[in-house]
């Protein structure tokens, strides 16, 4: 028997989810435009989230937990979280922390220990593991639910590097968990968020503006490869000079995400990739981290433009009586560089919407 992972879906809408995967196996495809590959994955159980005791007890017992419910939902995990760690009677725990979430760690510790409250000094023997998840899973479509409601399909790329300097007990040996301890894990943080999300989350947008419906038709579409390839490579110049690391080592994973994006067989959407912009425009997130660490580098402009595009699929999202404080708020971040990078920032918005002039865009970004 593999290693126990506790896992919990949520109440209500994830019944038939949990009752399908309760069966013990769920169908998993890997999907890539040079074929398909299915598999039949073995061993597996969920509880439904509102069964706390249930969740509790899988907490108290599991060798190892592992989150990926939205870092808007990490909050609802506290309360079992807590009681779980108080189960175990002191045993180490490691938290592996598989959401797309900026200092993923101490946001997650500071839930638990708040709903541990005195018994927050159990805290000493629980890791709260960051990771960088770059496997991109898009959303079943509605005909793949009604045949079956745990069928997934995900691309080839596998590779889960988590920080393993915060670990409090071994983690069990699986293929492709890998624990990187070779350079500071902030560099496989912030090379997930500003490099993949901001790439993606920015192929998104402008696929949208210019009405793809899915990823893959976006980036291939030239007038928007060639402004995610600029955001890009910006943040792959700052990750580099910030962290040492070497850059054609980060351009690398740079070519690799473009290639990765393109993939047809996936059916990734604009919708999934985009959603939430009010989350991915939050200070520290894909687009303002990514400004801020370019910013610091001299490096800013294609992702002041990026933050433009985004600042507008927000806007668009917003009650409008929201949007002149969200605005002015995005503005000022970018404003931090100097009263030049608050003047592309404007010009950007401008070319965005009503009617959006890429080859504008272009311009401002170099
Ligand atoms: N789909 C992807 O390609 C990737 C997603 N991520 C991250 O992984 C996380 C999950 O992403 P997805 O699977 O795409 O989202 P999703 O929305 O498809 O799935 C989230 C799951 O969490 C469950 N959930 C939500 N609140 C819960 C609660 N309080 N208790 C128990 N279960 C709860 C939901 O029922 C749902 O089954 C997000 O943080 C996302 O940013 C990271 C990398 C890859
Ligand atoms: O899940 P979020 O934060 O909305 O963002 C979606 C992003 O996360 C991933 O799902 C996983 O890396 C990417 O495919 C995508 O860029």
């Amino acid at each position: 028997m593999g290693p126990r992972v506790a896992g919990a879906a949520e109440a209500l809408s994830a019944a038939g989810l949990v009752a399908a995967l309760g069966s013990g196996s769920y169908r998993h495809a890997t999907v890539s435009d040079a074929g398909s590959e299915e598999v039949s994955v073995e061993n597996v159980d969920a509880i439904l989230g509102s069964r706390s005791e249930a969740v509790v007890d899988a907490v108290a017992a599991a060798d190892f937990v592992a989150t990926a419910v939205g870092a808007a939902n990490l909050r609802h995990l506290a309360s079992a979280l807590a009681d779980g760690i108080r189960g175990r009677s002191g045993r180490p725990l490691d938290v592996l922390l598989a959401e797309n979430l900026h200092d993923a760690d101490e946001v997650a510790r500071g839930l638990v220990a708040e709903a541990l409250g005195d018994d927050a000094h159990l805290l000493g023997e629980v890791g709260f593991l960051r990771t960088s998840i770059g496997r991109m899973i898009p959303v079943p479509t509605a005909e793949q639910r009604a045949a079956d409601v745990s069928w997934v399909a995900v691309e080839p790329y596998r590779e889960l590097p988590y920080d393993a300097a915060a670990a409090k007990a071994p983690l069990p040996d699986v293929p492709d968990l890998v624990g990187r301890t070779d350079l500071p894990f902030a560099f496989y943080a912030d090379r997930k968020l500003y490099l993949h999300n901001l790439g993606h989350a920015l192929t998104a947008y402008l696929g949208g503006l210019l009405g793809h419906t899915e990823i893959a038709e976006a980036i291939e579409d030239p007038r928007v490869h060639r402004l995610v390839n600029a955001a890009m490579s910006a943040a792959t110049q700052a990750l580099s000079c910030e962290y040492g690391e070497p850059l054609e080592a980060v351009a690398a994973n740079r070519d690799d995400l473009l290639a990765r994006f393109a993939n047809h067989a996936l059916h990734d959407s604009v919708e999934r990739v985009g959603r939430d912009p009010r989350r991915k425009l939050a200070p520290g997130d894909r687009f303002l981290g990514a400004v801020e660490l370019t910013a610091r580098h001299g490096l800013q402009a294609p992702v002041s433009v990026a933050v433009a595009v985004g600042t507008d699929a927000l806007l668009k999202e917003l009650d409008p009586n929201e949007r002149p404080n969200a605005l002015a708020a995005l503005r000022e971040r970018v404003a931090a560089a100097g009263p030049a990078e608050a003047a592309r920032f404007d010009a950007a918005l401008e070319a965005v919407s009503p009617v959006a002039d890429l080859e504008r865009l272009a311009e401002l970004g170099r």
